[in-house]
């Protein structure tokens, strides 16, 4: 667990005013005919930073990668790479390598001449081309498997091969298009851990495309949630997740709460706002009128749900009763309705939940959570 230690935790150079970007994208569009898969996108990402596109199919995540390795040209816009705009580098020359989903290996190859592929062609010399794929086999754990073809593999070794070749080339920049999609959900998590313990041993920057949002969040320095061909958040992990900017984040990270109302108040960081259900008082970075529609965004593990009523029942609580449960194992997820009939996801550790007399269906019990539980969303 490496990729959790100190090094990570301090590891922010989007915050540092003096940090120049690794890569940017400045304005990029692509267009394929009428149709416009990224639209006017402006991107930093930094040197050794861990950096996820993540959206839904059809968001235009792979086309951005692609333009960044050279296998599409933007139809208007820069891609800056080290200081370089490199437009006109072609994709083997730049410093860049991708590795698919499909891994794209060759099957009547074995795992070292797989590896070797890319250095053979550039003309390294021979006796150059055995060290370093040894010393890939070596960084992917499979010495062992050097002579085997990839249907002699599992699924996670033959992940690791196309790794190996892809950073065979030592690439300052390694693009890696939803690596772990082949993988099952066991796999994939393991797998998702050797990644950032390799980006971190090898000081690479890694950009990496994937809908799944919890591998995002597991792997990534920072992410871009993009919608339509456009980037709609740029965040940290925790950031996404507990600061949403806008109802399309909230919704596609996790799940959420929306309530929405009325702004009645507005001073010092606060915002009051009339629900339906719940009269919200909130700190707030987001300031709308007073009198405006807002809507407010709180994640499950934020509501508390009790029997008792909480201190003041009328700020940020409201009644209701248990309309659905679900046991998860490690969690337990209680649907309480509300009186107007919106109906709350809220989940509680079973590690906290009471053994003895635990809430049960039907019953009566109160919905509340704090002021700084949740967010004014922007749109
Ligand atoms: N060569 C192409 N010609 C025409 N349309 C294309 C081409 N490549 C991509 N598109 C379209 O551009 C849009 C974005 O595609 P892209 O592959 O970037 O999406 P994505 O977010 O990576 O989705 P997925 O996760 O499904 O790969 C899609 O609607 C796709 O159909």
């Amino acid at each position: 667990m490496k990729s959790l230690g100190n090094i990570r935790r301090s590891f922010a150079p989007w915050a540092d005013p003096h940090s120049k970007p690794f890569i940017t994208f400045r304005n990029i569009t692509k267009k394929f005919g009428d149709f416009t898969a990224v639209d006017n996108l402006t991107l930093d990402i930094y040197h050794r930073e861990f950096f996820a596109l993540l959206g839904a199919s059809g968001c235009g995540k792979s086309t951005l990668l692609r333009m960044l390795a050279g296998f599409e040209r933007p139809t208007a816009g820069e891609i800056i790479l080290d200081g370089q705009d490199i437009a006109d580098i072609p994709p083997y020359r730049r410093p860049v390598n991708m590795m698919f989903q499909s891994y794209a290996l060759f099957p009547h190859m074995t795992v070292e001449s797989n590896i070797a592929f890319g250095l053979r062609q550039d003309g390294m010399p021979k006796a150059d081309i055995a060290a370093r794929v040894a010393q890939m086999l070596k960084l992917v754990k499979l010495e062992q498997f050097a002579k085997r073809k990839p249907q002699q593999l599992s699924g996670g070794q033959r992940q690791r091969v196309a790794l190996a070749r892809s950073l065979a080339k030592q690439p300052k920049v390694l693009l890696l298009d939803e690596p772990l999609g082949a993988l099952d959900k066991k796999l994939r998590e393991e797998t998702q851990f050797e990644l950032m313990d390799l980006q971190q041993e090898l000081g690479l920057t890694f950009v990496v495309v994937t809908h799944d949002q919890e591998e995002a969040m597991t792997m990534a320095d920072r992410i871009a949630v993009m919608s339509h061909g456009k980037v709609v958040q740029v965040a940290t992990p925790a950031e996404i997740y507990e600061a949403p900017n806008c109802r399309f984040v909230a919704d596609f990270i996790g799940d959420v709460n929306i309530v929405e109302g009325k702004v009645t108040a507005v001073a010092n960081g606060t915002v009051e706002i009339a629900g339906a259900d719940f009269k919200v008082r909130t700190v707030s970075e987001v300031v709308p009128a007073t009198g405006a529609a807002a809507a407010f965004a709180v994640r499950p593990e934020k509501l508390k749900v009790s029997r008792a009523a909480p201190a003041d029942p009328g700020i940020n609580a409201s009644e209701g009763e248990i309309w659905d449960i679900g046991y998860l194992g490690d969690m337990t997820v209680l649907h309480v309705r509300l009186p107007s009939g919106q109906v709350v996801k809220t989940s509680m550790l079973n590690a906290q939940r009471e053994v003895d007399n635990p809430i049960g269906y039907d019953e009566k019990v109160w919905v509340s959570f704090a002021e700084t539980a949740g967010v004014v969303l922007r749109d």
